[in-house]
C-alpha cells in the first residue's frame, strides 16, 4: 500500500488521529509534545502516528493534507491543523467543541 493509500485508511478508521513525531509520552519534537498536550487536556482519546517511524509516512502526509509540517491532527478523516491551530482552537474552546462532535 502506498503512504496516500495507508494515510487515508488510518484517517478514516480512527475519529481522532495525530501525525506526530515520537509518542505522546515520548514526544521527541516539542511541536509535536503540545499537540498531544493539548489533546490530552481535551481528554480525547486519540491515535497517534509516529512519522519518525516511517520516512514514506513523513513525507507522505505533506501531500495528503498540503501542509508542510509535523504535527497534524485529523478528526474524521479531516485534516484541521498544526500546533499552533491546535493551540488557538484551544484557547476559543473550538477544539474543544470539535472534539466533543467526534
Ligand atoms: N508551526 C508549526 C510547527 C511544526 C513544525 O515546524 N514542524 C517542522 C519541524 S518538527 C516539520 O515538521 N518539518 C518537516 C519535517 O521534519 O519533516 C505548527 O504549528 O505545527
Ligand atoms: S524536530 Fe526539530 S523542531 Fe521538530
Amino acid at each position: 500500500m502506498d503512504a496516500q493509500a495507508k494515510i487515508k485508511e488510518t484517517v478514516t478508521a480512527n475519529k481522532v488521529v495525530l501525525y506526530m513525531k515520537g509518542s505522546p509520552k515520548f514526544p521527541q519534537c516539542g511541536f509535536s509534545s503540545v499537540a498531544a498536550q493539548i489533546l490530552n487536556a481535551c481528554g480525547a482519546e486519540f491515535v497517534s502516528v509516529d512519522v519518525l517511524q516511517d520516512m514514506d509516512v513523513r513525507e507522505g502526509i505533506k501531500q495528503y493534507a498540503n501542509w508542510p509540517t509535523i504535527p497534524q491532527l485529523y478528526v474524521n478523516g479531516e485534516f484541521i491543523g498544526g500546533a499552533d491551530i491546535m493551540r488557538s482552537m484551544y484557547q476559543s474552546g473550538e477544539l474543544q467543541e470539535l472534539l466533543a462532535k467526534a
